[in-house]
């Protein structure tokens, strides 16, 4: 018998409802759930937009900047694509953010990020963007913006996607990068109509969040929704730190979270979602095998859980997968799979009526597939 874990239940309940039933995998042949997972209408909310550069993308820019140490064979790039820790990581990502030079570079790469999602069943998306990292490499910040919005437009014109734009502060980039991003994300002769999040990205180690307040403060009296990268590579300390200085309203892997009941608890308690990106704390080494990631113990604690893929070729996955490995490290049967999914549709910073719109869906999709 499986049992999707309480955290993995819709977050919606009102208080003093009746809990759900627990959903009892039906003892009927096993069905295939990767199957179920491709056709199922999702959300995603922790994706960087470089990071999604996929092969194909990735060599074809190589090969317009001969200059660049980046494989153009897509098979190579499998190998370069494979770090020994973080920092090697952080250095393999940069070397992928000098490949795009051009506001048409922008623009291709945005919209071939959206197709991607597109074909995964994405029917919303939360792209985290690091403007400072290509205005500072010369691409012009007003030709910049309007390359990701026509993307942004063409896309939900021709897939049905809807793209929003989270804009990161490069931490290890220091207060210049955070006074580049908070300007660029607050002025508005400048802010792209699609932005709704500010975030924090980079190396933790060695970047302090409470220096980033004043900040994401000044973003926040914009309109703009906190969700800073915390307890990815350091301590629960870190997470801590980004709820209370910089008032995270989710958490981008919050992974060290797990090492802090009371932490557990608070997330649990207030309903601070954690991007959860399995396969990205593999790769960056950030943790040791699937199988001692703490994503049960947060579904066991009551943490709302999302799943994301992060940067999705530089790690060998997709969302789907990432998914298929939620299901299998929290046992899920497909009613729980389709929880997960309606955890992101709540998490994001959609609208009402979008949130209910793929609710819907995911609903209509999975009574259909468990009727079939
Ligand atoms: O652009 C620069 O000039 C620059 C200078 C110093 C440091 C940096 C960065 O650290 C950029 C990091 C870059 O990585 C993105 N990212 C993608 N995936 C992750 C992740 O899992 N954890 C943290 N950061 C991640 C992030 O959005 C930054 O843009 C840049
Ligand atoms: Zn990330």
């Amino acid at each position: 018998m499986t049992r999707a874990p309480p955290a993995t239940r819709r977050q919606g309940r009102r208080s003093g409802e009746e809990p759900l039933t627990e959903h009892l995998v039906d003892p009927r042949a096993p069905r295939d759930l990767k199957a179920f997972v491709a056709g199922l209408p999702k959300a995603e909310l922790h994706v960087h937009h470089v990071g999604s550069a996929s092969p194909r993308i990735v060599s074809e820019l190589a090969a317009r900047h001969p200059d660049s140490k980046v494989p153009t064979d897509p098979a190579a790039l499998v190998d370069y694509f494979s770090f020994t820790d973080f920092a090697h990581f952080i250095e393999v990502y940069l070397s992928v953010v000098d490949l795009i030079r051009t506001p048409e570079d922008v623009r291709l790469l945005t919209y071939e990020v959206a197709r991607d999602l597109a074909r995964q069943q994405v029917r919303y998306a939360e792209l985290t963007i690091t403007p400072f990292s290509s205005t500072r490499r010369g691409i012009d910040e007003r030709a910049f913006m309007d390359a990701i919005e026509d993307a942004r437009k063409s896309a939900e014109a021709d897939f049905g996607t809807v793209l929003r734009w989270c804009f990161d502060i490069p931490g290890e980039a220091g207060l210049e990068a955070a006074e580049e991003t908070t300007r660029l994300a607050t002025d508005d002769r400048l802010r792209p109509e699609g932005l709704v999040s500010f975030g924090l990205g980079g190396p933790e180690v060695g970047v302090p969040r409470p220096q980033f307040k004043p900040y994401f403060d000044r973003a926040i009296a914009a309109g703009l929704h906190s969700v800073p990268h915390a307890g990815e590579t350091t301590g629960p300390e870190t997470v801590w730190d980004a709820l209370t200085h910089l008032r995270a309203e989710r958490i981008g892997h919050g992974t060290s979270s797990a090492q802090d009941p009371k932490l557990l608890a608070h997330l649990a308690e207030h309903r601070i979602p954690l991007e959860v990106c399995p396969t990205s704390n593999i790769a960056t080494r950030a943790v040791r095998t699937l199988d001692e990631h703490p994503i049960k113990e947060f579904a066991e604690a009551g943490v709302v859980v999302t799943i994301n893929s992060d940067d999705p070729p530089m790690f060998g996955t997709d969302l789907d997968n990432e998914y298929a490995v939620a299901a299998r490290l929290l046992d899920l049967d497909e009613r729980g799979l389709a929880e997960l999914a309606k955890n992101a549709v709540e998490a994001s910073f959609l609208d009402a009526a979008g949130k209910a719109r793929i609710n819907e869906e995911i609903d209509t999709y999975t009574a259909g597939w468990l009727d079939r």
